[in-house]
């Protein structure tokens, strides 16, 4: 909570100025009802009528006033919490992406996106109710009993009683009401889940057959998104008339105390209208009071959860020495666990040249893909160490780092946008290198052939495009800017024979000068590296050139002779 209290600090002149601007509006309201009872009981019987004119006037004056003062402290407290919420979410987002992926792995995707989306709206709704009612609604109460209290201690406590009830009601059925909002809140959250993944997986849905079960499915999330908002709301619609019927008990145990106050000449009728005012007053500033409570309560728990990601700790920079002739890239004994239960990648050590090639086989699961997270320090090694660029990964700006790869991910996708715009990515790349790096990806004979070229719009995901079609133009962007170095994880996986062999060419022909890490599952696709590394349960099997491999391997024989035939040597 200090953390984001923090966020306060730089609008504290502001805030301070609101805070009065609401006091003087409060101590306004609290005035009128003592002019209204001093125009009955004193200028009405005196038969007075220009001093009623000009109390009536100081009246409308006072009113005025307060209203002004309100919308203007209102206006000041909205824009400070939606500045102070801008930059609370900036900041936010910014942390996220400094997040190691191991963090990001322990908060979860769809936490940090609440927390980035709902938990910052909570706190917004906090500062701003705080600002709005913190000052006003318990002036409004104080100043009202203590002036009621001075003119009548009797009635006073009668407006006591009612106002502590009615606070007591609100706050205990508000928070009766919160869990089942945030049940609510969760059913919202499948069901747009459920859309989601149905909406993505539309295909594997209609080809299995599946929409029966997707359609119970989704019934059955709707169901109880509606099961719990209707719970929700049958305990919120207590409050309202309970509160009416406390504000109307109150009024007309106040009018009768005070007439047979009045009938025992124990005080001026006047002051029935004065208690009146004050009591409608206490009453809706009780009302706003708990909401207030509630919004803070909602807002420090969110407050809570936004501190955790602000304040996670940053990676640790420990860097070791690299072995001696530890050529541009590579690793020494490095040992990786996701989550601290079994290694997924034991004591592997590799080097590779600048411009040279690696090739990464091993059966799914075995750790190749995490050996090349290693590499783009997406995690940090838990032993061992990695290098990228003849430097210790961890000595190296992260950013800067990835900086130098081209990357194509098993899981990467397309964008809505153009063509042009999957391959430039956000990086306003030029026309010529864009169409450079799609020939390279052997996409440009496809994008030829597109009814606007490089400017034809693409659907989400790329559904309009073949499989083969969407990784090249992922090979592209991986390829636009010209990388360092190039990883490709299972990138051919949807091309076939020739295609990726025409790659394979192009890229050594286009590309010199960079560094390559192809992860495959064809021997064919690795076979040219000067170090393919055969992996097996997150350990270095066997590593070497194509010939070392085929003469000391046996696994990698194995997989040679069958997806090359008689074609291994
Ligand atoms: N984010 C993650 N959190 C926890 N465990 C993970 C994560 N990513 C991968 N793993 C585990 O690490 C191990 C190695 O996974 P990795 O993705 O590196 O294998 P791979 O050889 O690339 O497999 P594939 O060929 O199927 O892509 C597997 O046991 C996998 O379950």
């Amino acid at each position: 909570m200090k953390t984001v209290l923090g966020y306060l600090r730089p609008h504290a002149g502001r805030v301070a100025a609101g805070a009065a601007i609401k006091f003087t509006a409060a101590v306004l309201e609290l005035i009128l009802p003592l002019l209204l009872a001093e125009v009955i009981d004193e200028l009405v019987p005196a038969g007075d009528t220009a001093a009623i004119w000009r109390t009536g006037g100081w009246m409308s004056l006072l009113a005025l006033g307060a209203v002004g003062c309100n919308i203007t402290a209102n206006r000041m407290a909205a824009w400070v919490s939606m500045e102070m919420t801008r930059v609370l979410r900036q900041d936010l987002y910014r942390r996220i992406q400094g997040l190691s992926c191991t963090q990001a792995d322990q908060f979860s995707p769809s936490s940090l996106v609440s927390r980035l989306t709902n938990d910052t709206y909570n706190v917004h709704q906090m500062f701003d109710k705080v600002q709005r009612g913190g000052i006003r609604a318990p002036m409004l109460v104080l100043g009202g009993l203590i002036l009621t209290f001075l003119l009548e201690p009797s009635l006073a406590l009668v407006q006591l009683a009612v106002s502590l009830l009615t606070f007591l009601t609100i706050t205990l059925v508000t928070r009766r009401g919160i869990p089942h909002y945030t049940r609510a809140q969760a059913a919202v959250d499948t069901v747009v889940r459920i859309l989601r993944e149905n909406a993505a997986g539309v295909r594997v849905v209609k080809a299995l057959a599946c929409q029966v079960r997707e359609r119970d499915r989704f019934d059955t999330a709707n169901q109880a998104q509606r099961q719990a908002e209707a719970q929700a709301g049958q305990v919120m619609a207590l409050a309202n008339p309970i509160t009416d019927l406390l504000l109307n008990a109150g009024l007309i145990l106040v009018v009768l105390v005070g007439a047979l106050r009045v009938n025992a000449g124990l005080m001026p009728p006047g002051q029935i209208v004065a208690f009146m005012t004050y009591f409608t007053l206490i009453q809706s500033a009780t009302l706003g009071l708990s909401k207030v409570f509630v919004k803070v309560s909602k807002g420090a728990a969110s407050a809570r959860r936004i501190q955790e990601v602000l304040l996670a700790p940053e990676q640790q920079r420990q860097t070791a020495p690299l072995p001696a002739g530890g050529g541009f890239l590579g690793m020494d004994r490095v040992t990786f666990s996701y989550q601290g239960a079994k290694p997924d990648v034991e004591e592997a050590s590799f080097l590779l040249r600048q411009g040279g090639m690696l090739g990464i086989l091993g059966p799914t699961g075995s750790g190749k893909s995490t050996l090349t997270a290693l590499l783009l320090r997406l995690y940090d090694a838990d032993r061992g160490v990695v290098w990228v660029g003849g430097m210790d990964v961890k000595a190296q700006d992260r950013r800067a780092l990835q900086s130098r790869f081209g990357v194509v991910f098993q899981s990467d996708d397309l964008i809505r946008g153009t063509v042009y715009e999957n391959i430039s990515f956000l990086r306003n790349l030029p026309r010529p290198a864009v169409g450079a790096a799609a020939r390279t990806a052997q996409a440009w004979p496809f994008i030829s052939q597109l009814p606007q070229g490089l400017d034809t719009p693409l659907d989400l995901g790329g559904a309009n495009l073949s499989g083969g079609q969407r990784q090249r133009l992922l090979i592209a962007r991986a390829l636009a800017d010209r990388p360092e170095i190039l990883i490709l994880d299972n990138a051919d996986s949807a091309l076939d024979y020739s295609t990726a062999a025409a790659l394979r060419q192009a890229l050594r022909r286009d590309f010199p000068c960079t560094t390559l890490v192809i992860i495959s599952e064809r021997v064919s696709a690795v076979r040219e590296a000067d170090c393919i590394l055969v992996l097996e349960n997150g350990r270095i099997d066997a590593q070497g050139c194509h010939d070392a491999l085929m003469a000391s391997c046996r696994r990698y024989q194995r997989m040679a002779k069958l997806q090359m035939g008689g074609d291994v040597g």
